[in-house]
């Protein structure tokens, strides 16, 4: 047991649905201090972050719109160990915000998808040169590492394969971040998949899905009623294997995420994907 001053944190995207849940992840380990919490939806600014996410206690901690002096301020809190903030945001902001808070030498915690691979690799240059940490993490939750791996594994043996991804429908961006990185570590070996058979056509615009790399197809559903869901599915001759995950509740990736905030203080560059840091 160490006397080390809890790490402070701060929360961005915190009225949002994953907010919500970091706030009581975070509010409940006695190792991390939030500090602050951000978000830009008019309608929660001033709400006590603990009443929001639920808590029967108030945390004291307001919600603000204002990043930047709050990555201001906790940079200037010498004394405590260096600040991270956790990003649940959106597409369209969190390129800026990691890149204002790597500025303040706050390490990012991304959960946030939607970023491309030219904005993340531009995201690893400037971590590198600041010799900051941050993480970017398509999934926070352990079973979908573990569906990837074995996927990893299947690939070795399967030369057709296909992605479905099954998301609420407020989801702002498809194909959903987890796709991605899973076509990703199956395309790593460089096997093209899905050698065709037949010349296709398209009766419908986008009825096969998106390509990712080497031949991969995924398919996004949107839909009220569903959270997050993944099915890779793969085909041979006379059989077909299919790994599938669920998330039947947000807090599957709390343990994740707290990992995340705790690892990144270790690190002095950019890593990206739950399963370098386990
Ligand atoms: N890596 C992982 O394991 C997971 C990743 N995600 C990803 O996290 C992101 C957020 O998901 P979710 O919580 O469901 O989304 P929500 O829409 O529920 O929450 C996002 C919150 O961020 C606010 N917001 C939007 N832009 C900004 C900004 N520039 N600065 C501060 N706050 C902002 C939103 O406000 P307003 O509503 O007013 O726009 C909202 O309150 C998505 O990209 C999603 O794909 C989700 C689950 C797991
Ligand atoms: O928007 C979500 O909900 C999720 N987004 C992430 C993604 O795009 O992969 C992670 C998880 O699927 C939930």
């Amino acid at each position: 047991m160490t006397n080390q001053a809890p790490i402070p944190v701060i929360i961005n995207g915190a009225a949002g649905k994953m907010g919500r849940e970091v706030i009581k992840a975070v509010s409940q380990a006695p190792d991390l201090n939030l500090m602050g919490a951000i978000d830009t939806s008019p309608e929660h600014q001033g709400k006590d972050a603990g009443e929001l996410a639920g808590l029967s206690e108030p945390l004291e901690v307001p919600i603000t719109n204002q990043l930047e002096p709050m990555l201001g301020y906790v940079a200037g809190e010498r004394q405590l160990p260096p600040g991270v903030i956790v990003d649940f945001t959106h597409p369209d902001s969190v390129y800026d915000n990691v890149r204002s808070a790597i500025a303040y030498g706050i390490r990012p915690v991304v959960g946030t998808t939607g970023l491309s691979p030219e904005q993340i690799q531009d995201l690893a240059d400037f971590a590198e040169k600041a010799s900051t940490g941050c993480l970017i993490i398509p999934n926070f939750s352990i079973g979908m590492v573990l569906l990837q791996q074995a996927a990893v594994t299947a690939s070795q043996y399967f030369d057709h394969v296909e992605i479905i991804e099954l998301h609420h429908n407020q989801k702002a961006d498809a194909p959903s971040g987890t796709a991605i990185q899973t076509a990703q570590l199956l395309a790593e070996f460089g096997k093209t998949f899905n050698p065709p058979l037949v010349e296709e056509t398209e009766k419908l615009a986008g009825a096969r899905g998106s390509l990712a790399d080497e031949g991969i197809r995924i398919h996004s559903v949107r839909l009220p009623g569903l959270i997050a869901h993944q099915e890779v599915i793969f085909g041979a001759p006379g059989q077909i294997y299919t790994l599938r995950h669920d998330t039947s509740d947000r807090s599957c990736y709390m343990p994740g995420v707290l990992l995340a905030i705790r690892k990144v203080l270790q690190l002095k560059s950019l890593v990206y994907g739950l399963e370098k840091i386990l």
